[in-house]
């Protein structure tokens, strides 16, 4: 029977003050409003979850476990793939809901609507792939080998960047392997997890299997302690920033839960003088500024090799007057919108303050826009060096931080001292070249004469302080299993 997904008629109808806990929608007591970033006016009243519900949920998810473990591997990818279909026929209301949330310009709301649905795609496929291994012994009265089992409760906590991919990157391949999901979304942006979730029930999943528990962010910090302590859960799996993720890895450190961690980045972007410079720019435009800087594998640091630095600032200030246009993110022409809070706002300036102060130049943008709210302008700041705040501390908004080098041995030595490692990105047309800088740059990802470089069947995720596990690819679902090693006598 061909499948036919509802569209749901308006985006208003995924906004709801309740919970999902143990396949209902809950009245919770407590509530808080959701800020549009765009003007402060309030998208709607969310659920403020507390310690209760997180304990509550966490015991609905380890009952439902007993039972979703043992369904098979098709059953699992079938109501994926039917979650999927759902997520792609309301990509528009999905997308209005992300923008409204967190002001991510229309169009890239879409593709992230998009790329949230080809995870859940991916990881449909995946849950069919949990193979195990026969292992050759070196005793001939022993049969060796391995299953793989689902992991059991997988408590999640995600941010507002990517309201929707985030869930989907992370809830999906818990489900896809067997476990149960409690997960609490990011205050800016609870709907987008509350709307994906209503999808998904529509789509089949048994009660209990995902739970949504939206908080203020008053109520982050005790359910992050209770999913973390709490012994019925097995796995946590975090995104934002490192130094959340480091509470969080030592809390769970007392039950000895399995953690995977997506955290901060502060990616190196290099340009070398045999670089193709159009595509160069084209692609520091893209990693930059895309959803105005905040994204977690957006260039941080930009090097440009000498004899080409002049040209390339000339022509990035050039792309950012002709390319960008500022405005309502709804409008679909629009490319910068408002950044998500005033907190935000407040970081980009202090880091341009900064960098002015130890002889930084600002040569495009540098203050809040001229649309007011929390609109920042794009900013381009030449003679960065290495002390400056804008170079060692995450930026998260549209600062291009760019210092000049000579050498290769001198960029890879500046690009690898932090303790982040989570993205990189180099442009040259030298092909040993490429090889030696790829290996040699400490990160998780690397793009290579590209700038974008997420996709569900790639493994995400970073090194050193910027996280621990990879999400997608075909390694997603480990994240959420256990190897169980058999020896038949
Ligand atoms: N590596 C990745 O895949 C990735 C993806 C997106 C964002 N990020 C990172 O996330 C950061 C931006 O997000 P943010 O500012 O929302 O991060 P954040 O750490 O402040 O918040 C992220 C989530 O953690 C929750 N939280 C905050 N403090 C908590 C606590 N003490 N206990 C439990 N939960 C808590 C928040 O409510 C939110 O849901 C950036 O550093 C960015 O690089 C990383
Ligand atoms: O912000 C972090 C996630 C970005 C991505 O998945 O491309």
């Amino acid at each position: 029977k061909p499948l036919i997904f509802r569209r749901i008629s308006s985006m208003a109808n995924f906004i709801t003050d309740k919970a999902y806990i143990n396949g209902e929608w809950r009245s919770v007591p407590g509530s808080f409003n959701v800020l549009n970033p765009l003007n402060g006016e309030v998208v709607g009243k969310a659920a403020d979850c507390d310690r209760s519900l997180a304990e509550e949920s966490v015991k609905h998810a380890h009952a439902a476990f007993q039972s979703w473990k043992n369904t098979g591997a098709k059953t699992r990818a079938d109501v994926l793939k039917k979650w999927y279909g759902l997520i792609l026929a309301n990509q528009e209301c999905l997308a209005e809901l992300v923008t409204k949330e967190n002001g991510k310009p229309i169009k890239e709301s879409m593709g992230e609507i998009a790329y949230a649905a080809s995870f859940v795609e991916w990881l449909a496929e995946e849950a069919k792939r949990t193979y195990g291994t026969t292992i050759p012994t070196s005793n001939a009265n022993k049969r060796l080998i391995s299953i793989k089992q689902p992991i059991g409760v997988a408590a999640m906590i995600t941010p507002w960047n990517f309201p929707a991919a985030m869930i989907t990157r992370k809830a999906c391949a818990a489900i896809a392997a067997g476990c149960t999901v409690v997960l609490k979304p990011a205050e800016d942006t609870p709907f987008s997890a509350l709307a994906l979730a209503k999808l998904g029930e529509e789509a089949g999943l048994p009660a209990g299997v995902l739970n949504i528990i939206p908080s203020s962010r008053e109520h982050a910090q005790e359910i992050g302690e209770v999913i973390c302590t709490h012994p019925d859960v097995a796995a946590v799996s975090f995104t934002g920033s490192t130094a959340t993720g480091k509470i969080l890895l030592g809390l769970a450190s007392s039950t000895v839960k399995k953690v995977s961690l997506e955290l901060g980045g502060l990616a190196p972007f290099i340009a070398f003088e045999s670089a193709d410079l159009k595509k160069v720019v084209a692609n520091a435009m893209a990693c930059k500024f895309r959803y105005m800087g905040q994204t977690c594998v957006c260039a941080n640091r930009i090097f440009v090799q000498e004899s080409i630095h002049d040209e390339f600032v000339e022509q990035l200030i050039a792309a950012i007057k002709n390319e960008l246009k500022f405005g309502d993110p709804l409008d679909s022409k629009v490319t910068f919108g408002p950044m998500i809070n005033e907190k935000a706002v407040q970081k980009v300036e202090s880091q341009v303050e900064d960098a002015i102060k130890n002889g930084g130049k600002v040569v495009c943008g540098g203050k809040r826009g001229k649309l007011g709210g929390t609109f920042f302008e794009p900013t381009v700041i030449t003679d960065v060096t290495p002390s400056m705040r804008c170079c060692n501390e995450e930026t998260f908004g549209p600062i291009a931080s760019i210092i000049k080098f000579s050498t290769e041995k001198e960029v890879l030595a500046m690009a690898n001292d932090t303790r982040s490692g989570l993205a990189g990105y180099f442009f040259s047309n030298d092909v040993a070249q490429c090889w030696r800088v790829a290996e040699q740059l400490e990160v998780g990802m690397v793009g290579i004469n590209e700038g974008l470089i997420s996709a569900p069947e790639a493994p995400f995720g970073g090194v050193k302080e910027s996280g621990l596990g990879r999400e997608g690819s075909q390694v997603a679902l480990d994240e959420f299993s256990e190897i169980k090693y058999m020896c038949w006598g």
